[in-house]
């Protein structure tokens, strides 16, 4: 559905160059919901707005629904834009219009006719749930439910597409929470492709299918969701994970490690899927001559699938500490040994 290869975007500007994406290659497929996430600066507003050329890439081409965006005329743009709604962080609302007419925008853009578009936008606001907000100015609107209009307003024209330019960030955890049920029920039920760009892997987890990770202008990892979380391949997706597991080992528990008697590790065991929840660690402390503490848990879903992470200090002799870590291993959980405490006599 979108196809980018080999884009380059490099800014010029009085004082210097800017290479803010160098050599980004990826596919979206139709009907996923792809993530593209990434610190300040990596270059994903500049992706994103490379997609409908509202920035004209350097080099390389981007490939809409069998279209190369780079070769189209201004007028074969206009009509392939249709094809692309677009949401932006601020909204981007006409203030001194309706919310009614906020979504006739487009329409009004595309000459659709008058009793046409109406029914139209009738539609879209029911479908966003602002039915009865359609008489309201922009000021007199919550955030999620300016967002909302900016929602019904992209999908105008009906498109393929909708790009997501960090459509939640502006909104709070509960308010951003529903925009994305909306995203992903708009998903499923018009059957369009949405490309998303965040810097919350929040956002990651709960809608998306597939997620790019994109660092100082370049992609550095692209997968399944469920696959970047139970294994990161980079430190970037690795830090990205870390912020929403909250895997970060107080320096209390390792303290509590090193002060500890016995020879004894801390150990972070990751999970995923089913092994979730079956009963390895009670296995592992009945089969092995070791004692676990469990210091700190932390269960989550991705996707519907459990995924989290155990702290455990894990004592005994470090030959048979090492056994039960590898039948941990072997029954498909990841391992980090996060201290080493060798014993202290
Ligand atoms: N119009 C511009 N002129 C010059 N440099 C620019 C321009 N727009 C963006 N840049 C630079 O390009 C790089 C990528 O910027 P971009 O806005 O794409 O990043 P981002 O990942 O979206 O960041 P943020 O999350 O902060 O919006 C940055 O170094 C930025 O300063």
């Amino acid at each position: 559905m979108i196809e980018i290869k080999n884009l380059t975007k490099i800014y010029t500007t009085p004082h210097q160059q800017v290479l803010a994406l160098d050599n980004v290659s990826l596919t979206v497929n139709k009907g996923e919901i792809f993530g593209i996430i990434g610190l300040s600066g990596a270059g994903k507003s500049t992706l994103i707005r490379c997609i409908n050329m509202l920035e004209k890439p350097t080099s390389g081409t981007i490939i809409v629904d069998g279209e190369d965006m780079t070769l189209l005329s201004k007028d074969e743009l206009r009509l392939a834009r249709q094809k692309i709604g677009m949401i932006f962080q601020h909204f981007n609302l006409l203030s001194s219009r309706t919310v009614f007419d906020n979504v006739m925008f487009p329409l009004e853009i595309a000459k659709v006719p008058r009793k046409e578009a109406k029914k139209r936008v009738a539609e879209l606001l029911e479908l966003v749930g602002l039915k009865d907000k359609a008489r309201a100015y922009p000021s007199q609107l919550s955030g999620g439910q300016k967002q909302r209009v900016g929602i019904a307003r992209a999908l105008a024209n009906d498109p393929k597409i909708l790009l997501s330019d960090e459509a939640t960030s502006a909104l709070d955890p509960e308010t951003t929470r529903s925009i994305l049920k909306l995203l992903k029920d708009i998903n499923r039920q018009l059957n369009i492709t949405i490309l998303l760009i965040t810097h919350d892997m929040n956002v990651i987890k709960q809608i998306c299918d597939r997620v790019a990770v994109i660092d100082k202008a370049r992609i550095v990892e692209i997968g399944d969701v469920l696959t970047i979380f139970s294994n990161p391949a980079t430190p970037t997706s690795r830090s990205f994970l870390d912020s929403i597991i909250k895997s970060e080992v107080p320096e209390d528990l390792l303290h509590l490690a090193q002060n500890n008697k016995e020879s004894s590790r801390l150990v972070r065991i990751s999970f995923i899927g089913s092994s979730a929840g079956e009963p390895i660690i009670s296995t592992m402390i009945k089969k092995f001559d070791i004692k676990a503490n469990i210091l700190y848990g932390n269960i989550d879903r991705v996707k519907d699938i459990p995924f989290g992470n155990l702290i455990l200090e894990i004592m005994g002799e470090p030959v048979i500490i090492k056994e039960a870590l590898d039948f941990l291993k072997d029954n498909g959980l990841e391992i980090e040994v996060l201290k080493n405490a060798p014993s202290s006599n």
